[in-house]
């Protein structure tokens, strides 16, 4: 899966550093196509793997480099006046092996939260290829501002991307941590994510066969229809393969063996529970999914097909409809082996009301403090004194 990848804002540009770092490292040989764009000068010098061609200051002539200060209405404009910048950058760097738009961005911050929907406007209308974006959410202590950020960024966002897969800054911050500690943790669990979701139609290494494999149509299928999307992950050592001793009599070796991939096909299922069940990108209810899609990468020795299968059966029985799709990737550069759960489309998810909720309240203080800050104002020089001019 080729991703045209965006970094946009502070959070969206750093994410997206370390995906490019990371498939560097892994030497995957995937070529995506990357661009981060900030209106801050510094955060873009900052980043460490993006080379520094794509890499793009906006909102030159609006805030001289110095970023929008956490105003997304501000983001917004900025994004628009500069989108033709943004575009022919995209355009010279090619399309036409890209699978899907990726836009990632803090949605509670200014730049990436008001840029991120202008883009995925434009690309909505002039590209056929899907636009995802990935939303990070500001956590509860953050404050009303980010909340009101978010709850707008949110809203626009689905009008005009294909998916949002959305990240709870507060549901993954490590505990004993602050969140700025948190965020290298939050990111790189991001990243694990979306690595193995670009595996899935690319080709495997030299000598590995896929049994069930994955194409990008199938990840382009299960996140269709505009929703928000949740993204479960779990991974287990995968220990190596002891030296298999099956006796002597024919019988007792198959019955072995036999115990010995139901063992296997076990570990794979209950894998998948666990990416399921346990910690979400944003915690949701898993009944209330459209679509799920279900990828196991590891060491081929340890994958199974029939540990897919009763995975992908039992995530049909759990969510709310019936498509799910699943497959694996062998690979031989990881001692583990990982299961990505995708919860496509979710419609219960508790943080997004909580946000709306906050950002009502946020709207109405501020309007509240701006008609009291109006009328004090106009208290202080109720004395007949008239104006110069
Ligand atoms: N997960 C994660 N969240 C981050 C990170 N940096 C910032 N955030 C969150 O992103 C939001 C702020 O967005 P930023 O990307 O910093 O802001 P920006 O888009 O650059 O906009 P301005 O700084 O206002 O110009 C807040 O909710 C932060 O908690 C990061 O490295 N990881």
């Amino acid at each position: 899966m080729r991703f045209f990848a965006i970094g946009f804002g502070q959070a969206g540009s750093k994410i997206l550093d370390l995906f490019v770092d990371n498939e560097k490292q892994r030497g995957a040989g995937i070529k995506h196509n990357v661009l981060a764009i900030n209106s801050a000068r510094t955060d873009l010098l900052g980043l460490r793997h993006i080379d520094h061609k794509d890499r793009i200051l906006i909102g030159q002539t609006l805030v001289k480099g110095h970023g929008v200060g956490t105003d997304n209405k501000l983001g917004a404009k900025v994004a628009q006046e500069d989108i033709e910048t943004i575009l022919s950058a995209i355009d010279e760097r090619g399309t036409h092996d890209v699978d899907a738009f990726l836009i990632i961005a803090g949605l509670g911050g200014g730049t990436g939260s008001g840029g991120a929907p202008v883009l995925a406007r434009y690309l909505s209308e002039m590209y056929a290829e899907p636009v995802y974006a990935v939303g990070i959410l500001p956590a509860p202590e953050e404050g009303k501002l980010y909340s009101l950020n978010a709850a707008r960024s949110m809203i626009t966002l689905l009008k005009y991307v294909d998916n949002l897969i959305l990240v709870d800054n507060g549901a993954w911050k490590f505990e004993g941590a602050s969140l700025k500690e948190s965020f290298a943790r939050i990111n790189e669990e991001i990243v694990r994510r979306l690595t193995i979701l670009a595996r899935a139609g690319e080709p495997i290494e030299e000598g590995m066969v896929g049994e069930m494999v994955v194409d990008s149509s199938e990840v382009i299928n299960t996140f269709k229809g505009g929703g928000i999307s949740s993204i479960g992950y779990a991974t287990t050592t995968a220990e190596p393969e002891k030296k298999k001793k099956f006796g002597f009599s024919l019988f007792k070796k198959s019955r072995e063996e036999a115990s010995f991939e139901e063992d296997k096909s076990m570990k794979i299922a209950s894998l998948v529970r666990r990416a399921a069940l346990g910690r979400l990108s944003v915690p949701c209810n898993i009944r209330s999914a459209e679509r799920a899609l279900v990828l196991v990468a590891g060491p081929p020795e340890h994958l199974d097909r029939k540990g897919i299968e009763k995975a992908k059966l039992w995530l049909e029985d759990q969510i709310a409809g019936v498509e799910v799709r699943a497959g694996d990737y062998p690979t031989r550069k990881t001692k583990y082996v990982a299961a990505l759960v995708v919860l496509a489309n979710v419609t219960d998810i508790p943080r997004v009301k909580q946000l709306q909720k906050l950002a009502v309240e946020a709207r109405e203080e501020v309007e509240d403090a701006e008609k009291i800050r109006l009328e004090k104002t106009l208290e202080l020089f109720d004395e007949d004194i008239d104006p110069l001019f």
